[in-house]
């Protein structure tokens, strides 16, 4: 199989070129920075079951939409098909939406929602040639749900659900060979909060502890799980945030609730230079120990 993963640069994308490479899959690796990508490469090689022709490095910036058709191309010239497209590349947010410029708002689209769009809009024809193919979006748990000093990142993660999810009916009845899934992660370490987009553009940079989330390593196996059996609607998260994404399907009131609750803890957290998603997570696992 060719498997196509966006982000591979670091934290999910690049843990799942690891698990993939183990199961000998043709590799291609995009993000934007070459160096990281080689990098990633080269542990692929070191660890997993490939040599060094069944992985392609390819540079891709999700935000330069000119550059997915011919990005797409090299993909097929190098390999002939693409089995998996992983779109997984993106950022988050950390920042209140009264202090936020409205150029934070037009990159989250571009990167999270547009560009996933465009690269998806390059692949498929493909796949539709084929009759058969995989499109796995990394969407979030805020994609369905949502949390404060983030509503840019959860307006472009709403959006991607809508559109797959649209996409997804488009499909079934023509081209059922072709799966479209969403995947809905919780808290994953990763340089996710580090790289997560302020209110002025900058980055983060001091994310704090990360070490109460999700391992990578887990999240990743369980999104290889999803892809080996077709799942679509694939939520992955630790309690309470799990436990919140049930109730909330059938208790929305008692969900806003508690969501204002957890959501004015998740603010002060950040404005004393903690992790946003910190107290919560440790008071519970505290309890649980
Ligand atoms: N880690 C979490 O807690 C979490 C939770 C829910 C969803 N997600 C989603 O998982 C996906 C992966 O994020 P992660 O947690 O591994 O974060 P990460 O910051 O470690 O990795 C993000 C990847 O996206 C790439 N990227 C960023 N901007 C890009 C651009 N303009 N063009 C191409 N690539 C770009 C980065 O280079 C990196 O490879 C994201 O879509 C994110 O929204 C993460």
């Amino acid at each position: 199989m060719v498997v196509w993963v966006t982000g591979a640069s670091s934290g999910i994308g690049e843990e799942l070129a690891y698990q993939l490479s183990k199961l000998g899959v043709s590799l291609v690796l995009s993000a934007r920075r070459v160096d990281e990508l080689e990098r990633v490469k080269q542990k692929c090689l070191e660890n997993g079951n490939l040599k060094g022709k069944d992985v392609l490095v390819l540079p891709l910036d999700l935000t330069d939409i000119n550059s997915h058709e011919a990005a797409t191309k090299a993909v097929l010239q190098e390999f002939g098909k693409i089995d998996i497209l992983v779109n997984n590349g993106g950022r988050s947010q950390r920042s209140l939406f009264i202090d936020t410029s409205l150029d934070v708002y037009r990159e989250l689209m571009v990167l999270n929602y547009l560009g996933t769009v465009s690269l998806t809009k390059h692949v498929l024809p493909h796949m539709i040639e084929r009759k058969q193919g995989k499109i796995f979006t990394i969407n979030s748990i805020v994609g369905f749900m949502s949390a404060p000093l983030a509503s840019g990142y959860c307006g472009s993660k709403h959006a991607l659900r809508g559109f797959f999810n649209s996409l997804r009916i488009e499909l079934a009845a023509y081209y059922p060979g072709i799966i479209i899934s969403s995947i809905y992660p919780g808290p994953v370490q990763s340089n996710i909060v580090k790289n997560a987009i302020t209110e002025d553009l900058k980055a983060l940079g001091n994310a704090g502890d990360q070490s109460f989330k999700m391992a990578t390593s887990r999240c990743a196996r369980l999104i290889l799980i999803s892809m080996a059996n077709d799942l679509k609607d694939v939520w992955i998260s630790d309690h309470p945030i799990l436990f919140m994404a049930y109730l909330g399907q059938y208790m929305p009131i008692l969900t806003g609730w508690l969501a204002n609750k957890l959501g004015k803890r998740r603010i002060e957290n950040f404005k004393s230079g903690m992790d946003a998603d910190t107290s919560y997570f440790t008071s519970l696992k505290k309890k649980h120990n």
